[in-house]
């Protein structure tokens, strides 16, 4: 593919549009570049559309062909890769007058209010201008009630996307993990899991989030679904932020790539059509944050410095941006700036993203409404391409430089996390000093902001565990969101491996009690609340709703209820015949138990043998109904799942943890972040301990009273 060969703007065809005033950073770009936006084709990526490469790193690599890890991110002077660039590209970037300016430090504040037409008016990016004198748009707009159409474009969007699975994954004879209802914004990976004996079974994680997208779906449709509702919201003053988050090779690029071009092309039908004559004006730029330090990607990778103006605006001195009037021109650029990101190798993924790269679309507005005056801005539409959200924890494969830029990626994800929740919180405090990347878009975190995430994951078993940590990302980002709707990823249910057609409980009947989160109908009982013996009358499948949590295997498969019908003295015998005669509820579970019934002989824990023996105890005590003993069951079911939920809690905290030691190690760590996240992870993991030591006791407290513990001193 040829990534630098389209015509660029010739040495001198562009033209200064402000060269009286200071501001002369502004670059016209010329009529006769001028399309309709509308003639290319609908999914016009940067790079050639859909299914084409990735932000050029192909051409990037043959180009680079020295070291890819410098130990100091490469200057823009001496990147030979840049050079090469610049040279292939027809000297792009002399064709454009170089940045002079500090370009925020004059125009981030906001222009006063001016009227506008009303965007949201039979909003079509299609449709031709109504011409209104100003005074009439401000009726027009008090009676169109466009505050509440605006205040309806959620603050916060986390969507998820999900990628089919490639070639290499296929011919692996990989599963595919990852299930997407139809028309559900749900989704459930299926994690196989190792047990002590070295069985499998498949934890089910459910998740929830504003909107799932399947491997079907087109890019139009994801920019349908997230950045299309707030492209009318930036001439409204919004800063709006789109980021794209998961795993090397999980569909980032694919997905952020077509995003500002599709968001660009309607807002230039703005401008020309709804807000025609009314001074708007499209600007670009194009960055990277690259081990900490800024590159201007459109201005042969120059190195770009950030400051804090008197008012407190960040500026990022030095930042080409340019005025855009065609969706062509905005294509050319956003290649060129691909062509010159950071990219170098991991362990993961040989292509993989080194770098956040920001692309930001500014509209700006001259401030008496005509095109004679320097332009203010308006609003901002920001996409981020964040680096493979992996790289923190790769420290083995590679070399020291890779793990500081791991610990910058790790910190600025930890810091874009924090600042997106205290957004949606409405705190007074944003924390965007806690990285490079949060400081850079701190404009967009304060006032009248919108954050779209899209977090990608992959759909193959070998990503599963990064897949995991990229949904819990997004959980929590989402967790803390005023109402949300969303539950924390629940371990919804696990499967024996080798007989799927025994559903086993689910772990998250406890969860869901203990966080007061509500069941949806399944087979009688709630979606995440599985009832299992006490349920079985009303049941349509009683049969499948035998198996306890995490044992739909060999050791527990009997359950309780198999010595409480089956033995009338305390002996435990687990013979086939046994189970073979307890004709009347376990069918379908006879051939597994007998395929299984060695393990079961032997992997019975003495503990659990004990309780075995007291429960059954408790039934040929006839101390307690049939219903009575499945309640007990249930509970110490729940009980055992909310422990292995625990635990798995808890090594996700402690990876938290360890990253946050490397951070703290980092030279100008901010000591009050260190504080604060640490103290945010003991919290989290105080209160998890709480939740279980009181679950515990209550089911001490259920055993005492059904006379069950062997000795109540042992608990
Ligand atoms: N939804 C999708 N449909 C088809 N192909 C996809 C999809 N998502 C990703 N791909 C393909 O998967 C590969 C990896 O995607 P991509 O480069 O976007 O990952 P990434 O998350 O940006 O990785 P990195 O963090 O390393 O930059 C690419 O070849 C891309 O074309």
């Amino acid at each position: 593919m040829n990534v630098v060969g389209r015509q660029m703007p010739r040495s001198g065809a562009a033209t200064r549009q402000y060269s009286d005033n200071d501001d002369s950073n502004f670059i016209e770009v010329p009529s006769k570049w001028l399309q309709s936006a509308a003639n290319l084709p609908q999914d016009y990526g940067f790079y050639g559309g859909e299914g084409g490469s990735k932000w050029n790193r192909n051409v990037q690599r043959s180009m680079n062909s020295g070291n890819e890890f410098p130990l100091d991110p490469p200057s823009p002077l001496n990147s030979s890769r840049t050079a090469s660039l610049r040279k292939a590209d027809g000297g792009f970037s002399t064709e454009y007058s170089p940045g002079l300016l500090d370009l925020h430090s004059f125009d981030t504040e906001l222009i006063p209010e001016l009227p506008v037409n009303n965007p949201y008016d039979g909003f079509s990016l299609n449709q031709p201008a109504q011409s209104k004198s100003l005074e009439d748009s401000d009726v027009y707009l008090a009676a169109n009630n466009n505050t509440n159409r605006a205040n309806s474009v959620a603050k916060i969007k986390v969507v998820v996307r999900k990628r089919p699975l490639n070639k290499k994954e296929i011919a692996k004879k990989e599963d595919d993990i990852i299930t997407i209802e139809p028309n559900s914004n749900a989704l459930t990976v299926h994690e196989t899991k190792l047990k002590v004996d070295l069985t499998e079974y498949v934890e089910r994680h459910e998740f929830v989030f504003d909107a799932v997208l399947h491997e079907n779906v087109s890019n139009d449709a994801v920019y349908a679904e997230t950045v299309k509702p707030v492209v009318p919201l930036i001439f409204q003053k919004t800063k709006a932020t789109c980021f794209a988050y998961g795993q090397t090779g999980s569909g980032k690029t694919y997905t952020m790539q077509p995003l500002p071009l599709r968001a660009s092309q309607d807002m230039l039908r703005l401008i020309q059509n709804t807000y025609r004559n009314q001074g708007f004006q499209l600007f670009l730029s194009f960055f990277e944050i690259y081990g900490g330090k800024l590159y201007d990607l459109l201005s042969d990778r120059r190195s770009l410095c950030m400051r804090e103006d008197g008012k407190k605006q960040v500026c990022i001195v030095g930042l080409q941006e340019y005025k855009v009037n065609d969706a062509e021109t905005i294509k050319d650029l956003i290649e060129k700036g691909s062509a010159t990101r950071s990219t170098g190798t991991t362990g993961a993924n040989e292509e993989s993203s080194r770098s956040h790269a920001i692309l930001q679309l500014v509209i700006k507005r001259s401030a008496d409404g005509s095109e004679s005056k320097p332009p203010r801005v308006v609003g901002k539409l920001s996409f981020i391409d964040l680096a493979g959200s992996e790289r923190g924890a790769d420290t083995t494969d590679n070399d020291k430089q890779t793990r500081m830029e791991g610990a910058e990626i790790n910190k600025s994800l930890l810091a874009l996390k924090e600042c997106i929740r205290a957004l949606d919180n409405d705190q007074n405090h944003i924390p965007f000093r806690g990285s490079k990347l949060t400081e850079v878009l701190r404009d967009s975190f304060v006032g009248n902001s919108r954050t779209i995430m899209i977090s990608c994951v992959s759909p193959n078993s070998g990503s599963c565990e990064h897949t995991l940590n990229t949904l819990r990302y997004a959980d929590r980002v989402k967790s803390l969101s005023k109402g949300n709707n969303s539950k924390r990823d629940l371990p919804s249910s696990t499967i024996s491996k080798d007989s799927n057609s025994q559903l086993s409980s689910s772990s998250s009947a406890q969860m869901s009690n203990l966080e007061g989160t509500t069941t949806d109908g399944l087979n009688g009982s709630g979606r995440f609340g599985w009832s299992r013996g006490l349920d079985r009358e009303a049941s349509p499948s009683p049969k499948l709703e035998r198996v306890p949590s995490g044992r739909a295997d060999n050791t527990f498969v009997s359950g309780y209820s198999d010595y409480y019908r089956g033995h009338k003295g305390g002996q435990v015998d687990m013979s086939v015949d046994d189970y073979d005669n307890s004709e009347d509820i376990f069918e379908q579970e006879k051939p597994y138990r007998s395929k299984n019934k060695k393990a079961e002989t032997y992997n019975v824990p003495a503990t659990d043998n004990r309780m075995r023996k007291n429960l059954s105890d408790l039934s040929s005590n006839n101390t307690s109904s049939d219903d009575d003993l499945n309640v007990l069951l249930k509970e110490e079911e729940d009980l055992v799942a909310a422990h292995r939920g625990l635990i798995e809690e808890t090594m996700e905290l402690v990876r938290e943890e360890m990253n946050l030691l490397i951070e703290a190690e980092q030279p100008g760590n901010q000591v009050d972040d260190y504080v604060s996240n640490l103290n945010s992870i003991l919290s989290q993991k105080a209160a998890g301990i709480l939740k279980l030591q009181s679950q515990l006791a209550n089911f001490k407290q259920r055993l005492n009273e059904h006379n069950v513990l062997v000795s109540s001193a042992r608990y």
